[in-house]
């Protein structure tokens, strides 16, 4: 099936979702999708080597695609372009491309939208299995059933023949070998024999539909193996005739699993990227890289619309002894539990960042400092009411609070840890607010506000 050029080097922006596919025989081609237009941004060695791709990204694609039934797939119908949260958006799907001066190929794709990158810049991790083998072998089979015969027990991917009922009448040594069954055990079984009971009633619609439907389907298909180990495999099926003109159905598998399992865990490590990317493991809420950039957001929003944000730098009290006292995991069931009592008891509009340690930012859109004040005043109110972790600890923090006006945000942060500082040494368990950047009247430093 699928050639492997050199493997190790990744190209065109060293793209880490590529890392592995190579080792794996899996051709990949990355997409970013710019106004709807899919450009191609990076590749792997073994997608260069099978495509006859050049070394310069991005790139428009250097060939035609064509769907299944051969008609072009081009502007909307880009294969890179169709994605989607349903389950079939994530099945792999026959495509063919037309190369210049090269047979027609045909193509196995599975589309995976790439997460992490910027909210602007879509990414697709286009996988490719090339079955230009099975389609040739399916396209050209002999007229004579003996002749058939003979050519599938040939064959090194597995291929079986079932009939109208579902018996197996043929399965070669690459099927048997596969399922790990002799093919004296397989030959007249029922085709439930090599599917997972979940996947029986599926199964036989699609069967009973095959007959009459006579077209070529190619579809992933989960099966069963002797062992009870589930596999997933490519399924290519057609109807022949015997001689006496009885259908059966003519059965071409690829095994997949292993691709199918590195996708599974492309996936899953792109989630976890992302999610690590933007929040704090331990308290879940945005991280300080995320916070900063929510932070520059509301400052432009602030500027550009004269909206009001204020923003607020909160420390737990004496932390240090908590940890000190009752150990580092107890301070860390602190940190947990404030983290949710502080973002529940907030609007939604406001965002609770966890700057670092037992520091947090607060972003409070729409309202002036004093406002802000109250609000976190209310909250450290609140904070006194409850009991933390399996000590029972009662906990306080102190605030420093500033407005924006047409300051930097590092300058806005700056007024407010200065004003942190100042409630620190006011005695703690307190609020203070910072002076309004540009001199306006009002801009004094005000006192502690104290719950
Ligand atoms: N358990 C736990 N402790 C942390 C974490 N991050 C920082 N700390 C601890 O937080 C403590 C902060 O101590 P200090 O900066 O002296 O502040 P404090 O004791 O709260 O004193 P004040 O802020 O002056 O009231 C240090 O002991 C850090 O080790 C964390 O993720 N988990």
């Amino acid at each position: 099936m699928i050639e492997s050029g050199q493997t190790g080097s990744r190209h065109a922006g060293q793209d880490p979702s590529l890392a592995g596919l190579d080792t794996l025989d899996i051709a990949a081609l990355i997409y970013r999708i710019d106004a709807g237009v899919p450009l191609l941004i990076a590749s792997n060695d073994s997608a260069m080597s099978q495509l006859n791709l050049g070394k310069r990204f991005p790139m428009a694609d250097p060939w035609q695609w064509l769907d299944a039934q051969l008609q072009p797939a081009s502007g909307v119908d880009h294969p890179a372009l169709q994605t989607g949260p349903a389950a079939e958006d994530r099945q792999w799907r026959c495509y063919h491309i037309r190369q210049h001066r090269q047979p027609l190929r045909a193509l196995q794709l599975k589309v995976t939208p790439l997460d992490g990158g910027h909210a602007s810049e879509k990414r697709v991790l286009v996988a490719i299995s090339d079955i230009t083998d099975v389609d040739s072998v399916s396209t050209q089979l002999p007229q004579s059933f003996s002749q058939l015969r003979r050519l599938i027990g040939t064959l090194p991917m597995g291929a079986c023949i079932i009939d109208v009922e579902g018996y197996l009448r043929l399965a070669n040594p690459a099927f048997c070998a596969f399922f790990g069954y002799t093919e004296s055990e397989l030959l007249n079984a029922h085709f439930r024999k090599i599917l997972p009971s979940a996947q029986y009633e599926e199964a036989t619609l699609r069967h009973q539909a095959s007959f009459s439907r006579g077209n070529a389907q190619r579809r992933a298909v989960d099966v069963k193996l002797r062992d009870g180990k589930l596999r997933t495999v490519i399924v290519e099926d057609m109807i022949c005739h015997k001689d006496d003109g009885q259908p059966l159905r003519v059965v071409f598998l690829v095994d997949i699993t292993e691709r199918r399992n590195f996708e599974r865990r492309l996936e899953e490590k792109n989630r976890r990227l992302e999610y690590l990317a933007t929040r704090d493991e331990l308290t879940g809420l945005h991280n300080r890289r995320f916070g900063l950039e929510l932070l520059e957001q509301s400052v432009e929003r602030s500027q550009r619309y004269g909206e009001r944000v204020s923003v607020a730098m909160l420390d737990i009290d004496h932390f240090k002894t908590i940890n000190d006292t009752y150990g580092h995991a107890v301070g860390d069931t602190v940190l947990q539990e404030f983290s949710q009592h502080l973002d529940q008891a907030l609007r939604t509009s406001d965002t609770l960042i966890r700057w670092g340690g037992e520091e947090f930012l607060l972003i409070l859109p729409g309202i002036d400092r004093f406002a802000a004040q109250r609000t976190i005043d209310r909250l450290l109110h609140a904070l006194r009411q409850q009991r933390l972790s399996t000590a029972s600890l009662s906990v306080s923090f102190s605030a420093g609070v500033g407005e924006h006006r047409q300051e930097s945000t590092d300058q806005l942060l700056e007024a407010v840890d200065s004003a942190l500082y100042q409630a620190k040494s006011a005695g703690r368990n307190c609020v203070a607010i910072a002076p309004l950047y540009a001199g306006a009247r009002e801009d004094e430093s005000r006192p502690c506000s104290s719950t």
